[in-house]
């Protein structure tokens, strides 16, 4: 009979840790269809952060993809070891993500991840920045709603523009809270997130530029647009004219404003004050 990861954990006597947010799919249900909706294949290679005891990462590997599966806690390398004995294709990696050189990432690779809650943000700021085709991430609900909030809702925030503006972001499915060992106090969904073509920005530094831009554009997020980005230019007869130039209403606040107009904000204080 086939262990489930509850099984593999009494097997090995580990009792699992809520700082690293280690709450576990409790049965291959959930990680199969995960793997179906991602459509991956065997010519895809696929990150996932976060192995966990493996239930993910052996639907995975049962595609036949090149799979490079994350794991800060060295604990559970011998269920791991044991459940993903007979794929070669699979690279076990103990070591922090957002310690990784992540230069192994081919163009065009695929994460699928059921990541650790409490470094959400940390995680996807990470692989934005990385050459993924599309990324498929299991993250707490209400976190996941607020990536996917239109322009005027104010559950909008600064990561929700970044990542609407690099990725078409769509919910896939919604996962129930019984179906993790043990029950997290919040319900989970996936969210499809993939790589706009063509892609808006040149490479990482420019980027880089873009996710301070916004991020400094929703500091007070009660302010508005002009207010904040006050702070971050000197001459306000300057912030005028820009605000001005990029057609946005001088007393719009940040959540109000689509990705084309931020980037549209972006470029032009780019131009007017020569900063980078
Ligand atoms: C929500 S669990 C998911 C486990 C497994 N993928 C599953 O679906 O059952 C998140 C996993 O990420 C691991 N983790 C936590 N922080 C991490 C980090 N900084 N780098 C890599 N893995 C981490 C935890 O130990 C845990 O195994």
């Amino acid at each position: 009979m086939q262990l489930k990861t509850s099984d593999y954990l009494k097997k090995y006597g580990i009792t699992l840790k809520k700082s690293l947010g280690q709450n576990f799919l409790s049965n291959e249900v959930f990680a199969k269809k995960i793997v179906e909706l991602s459509e991956v294949n065997k010519n895809d290679t696929v990150l996932e952060i976060g192995a966990g005891a493996g239930t993910l990462t052996v639907a995975l590997a049962e595609t036949g993809a090149t799979v490079y599966a994350i794991e800060i806690d060295e604990r559970l390398k011998p269920i791991l070891e044991e459940r993903l004995l007979t794929f070669p294709n699979v690279h076990l990696i103990f070591s922090d993500f957002l310690a990784l050189d992540l230069s192994f990432l081919p163009s065009g690779y695929k994460c699928v991840s059921n990541i650790p809650y409490y470094i959400t943000a940390p995680i996807l700021k990470r692989l934005i920045f990385t050459p993924f085709s599309a990324l498929f991430i299991m993250m707490q609900k209400e976190v996941g709603e607020r990536l996917l909030e239109k322009p005027g809702s104010s559950n909008r925030g600064f990561l929700t523009v970044v990542l609407q503006t690099v990725a078409n972001v769509e919910k896939i499915l919604t996962i129930p809270k019984s179906a993790f060992v043990p029950n997290p106090e919040v319900d989970s969904v996936v969210l499809k997130i993939t790589r706009k073509e063509p892609f808006p920005f040149a490479d990482g530094s420019q980027l880089e530029s873009f996710w301070r831009f916004v991020s400094n554009s929703f500091s007070q997020k009660r302010k508005t647009i002009y207010n904040n980005l006050k702070t971050i230019t000197k001459d306000t007869n300057v912030l005028e004219l820009i605000i001005q130039e990029a057609n946005i209403p001088s007393s719009a606040r940040p959540e109000q404003l689509s990705e084309e107009q931020f980037l549209m904000l972006w470029k032009t204080w780019l131009k007017f004050t020569n900063e980078n």
